[in-house]
């Protein structure tokens, strides 16, 4: 999507830690143009497989999947970080960690939006390591339905998540692919694949 990858290079800061820094168009601030571009640049990837459900993770995933839900016309289901009284048992949960935040955090998914019935494509803002779509997918394994795909706004190829998630066989796409980032070569960044 060579509008986000235009807004990276404007905008995108390299932070200690490996860590990409997009506030102003994906972790903060929310650029309403790009985050149409990028629900329906991933509902035509994914509509051909037939989901009938978008899930993805509290907060940050959160704008490009109920993009993506609307373009689609199906529902969005996002994990939540905290369970709230009003969560209906029983919830599938599942650890993982924070890479902004530090600390591992517990997901929580109700069973009354995710079950057997469900066709998924996930959608959530980055792919890094994979650990937190790992984490989810098994959410949804243990819920009986089947992960149909996956979608990331911004792919970090040098922390290798899609090799990591390859046993999941399903399709990953991406919009904007960070190759690597340095603060002497700065971000190398391609359209995501
Ligand atoms: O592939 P990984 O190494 O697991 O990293 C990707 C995850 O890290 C971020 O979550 P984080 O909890 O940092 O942020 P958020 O609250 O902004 O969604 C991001 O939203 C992804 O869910
Ligand atoms: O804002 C973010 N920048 C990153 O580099 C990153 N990696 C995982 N999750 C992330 N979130």
């Amino acid at each position: 999507m060579q509008a986000l990858v235009d807004a990276i290079r404007e905008q995108g800061e390299i932070l200690p830690g490996g860590i990409l820094k997009v506030d102003g168009l994906v972790n903060h601030q929310l650029l309403p143009h790009l985050t149409r571009e990028m629900g329906e640049t991933f509902a035509r990837h994914f509509a051909p497989l037939n989901p009938n459900k978008i899930v993805t993770i509290e907060v940050s995933g959160i704008a490009p999947a109920i993009a993506t839900a609307m373009v689609l016309g199906v529902p969005m289901v996002y994990a939540r970080k905290k369970k709230p009284v009003t969560m209906k048992e029983p919830a599938f949960t599942a650890q993982s960690v924070s890479r902004t935040k530090g600390g591992v955090v517990d997901l929580y998914v109700s069973s009354e939006f995710l079950g057997a019935d469900d066709r998924v494509v996930v959608i959530d803002d980055f792919l890094a390591s994979g650990g937190t779509l790992r984490a989810l997918a098994g959410m949804i394994d243990v819920s009986g339905a089947q992960l149909l795909g996956i979608g990331c706004v911004v792919e970090k190829q040098f922390e290798s998540g899609r090799e990591k998630l390859a046993d999941l066989n399903v399709p990953i796409h991406t919009l904007a692919n960070i190759i690597r980032m340095s603060e002497a070569a700065g971000i190398e960044v391609e359209a995501g694949r």
